[in-house]
């Protein structure tokens, strides 16, 4: 997925490289889904395995609260986070490496579940990337926050099914105010283009009392 991105990686590390391979099949699931459609043979049959698969998952699940406090020990936030977190199969994911210069970097290239216009990726998705995009460019910048505005330009369609380059960069720090911006581009053509306020704020784990989110 990173293929022409170089630099320093940004994920996490693995923490459990089976977790990391089950929530890979998930998502290859969900693309082969919608794909497939009614032309799936024995689509009852596969209904039945995949309730089957979510019930031994579900009988397996610690109480939510002691099962927070692990997702969040550590640098598991990147690993389950619906951008980048290889541990969640909603996310695409996309690998984000920091670059020299401050900025981060990163391709991803999106299949139909994340379609908004025909062929093209849905707006919200794109703004999901760059909100995370933007967040971890203020980590490897080095003062991260919360997201109080986020503005997007929609220029073109961004395409589904080809390489697109996600990038963020922090501008600058005020106080508690954050600016940062990113992009997406397809092709070496701009596609969105996002400017963001970030507020150096952040929530308490879960399980730990210190606020160091
Ligand atoms: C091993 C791996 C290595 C990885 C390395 C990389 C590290 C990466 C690190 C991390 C990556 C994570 C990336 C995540 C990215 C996603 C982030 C999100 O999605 S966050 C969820 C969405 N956002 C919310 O839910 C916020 C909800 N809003 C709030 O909680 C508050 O409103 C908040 C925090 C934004 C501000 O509240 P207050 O009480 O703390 O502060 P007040 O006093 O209100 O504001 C401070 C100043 O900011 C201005 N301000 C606040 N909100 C503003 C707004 N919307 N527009 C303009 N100004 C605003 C105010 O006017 C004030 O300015 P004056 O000091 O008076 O000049």
């Amino acid at each position: 997925m990173s293929a022409t991105t170089t630099g320093t990686p940004l994920s996490a590390v693995s923490a459990d490289a089976a977790v990391d391979a089950a929530a890979a099949a998930a998502r290859r699931v969900t693309v082969a889904l919608l794909r497939a459609g009614g032309a799936a043979p024995g689509l009852e049959e596969i209904t039945a395995r995949l309730e089957e698969v979510a019930e031994r998952l579900e009988a397996a699940a610690p109480p939510l609260d002691e099962r927070q406090a692990q997702l969040w020990e550590g640098g598991g936030a990147h690993r389950h986070d619906p951008v980048t977190g290889t541990e969640n199969a909603i996310a695409p994911p996309l690998v984000l490496h920091g670059q020299e210069d401050g900025s981060v970097e990163g391709t991803v290239t999106l299949d139909l579940p994340y379609q908004g216009p025909p062929g093209h990726v849905h707006g919200g998705v794109s703004a999901l990337l760059l909100d995370h995009t933007l967040g971890v460019a203020n980590g490897w910048a080095g003062t991260s926050g919360m997201t109080a505005e986020l503005t997007l330009r929609y220029h073109r369609p961004t395409p589904l099914f080809e390489p697109l380059v996600v990038t963020g960069r922090q501008v600058f720090v005020e106080g508690r105010k954050i600016r940062t911006e990113g992009a997406i581009t397809a092709g070496g053509r701009l596609c969105v283009s996002a400017e963001g306020l970030f507020i150096d704020k952040h929530l308490p784990r879960p399980g730990r009392s210190a606020t160091t989110g």
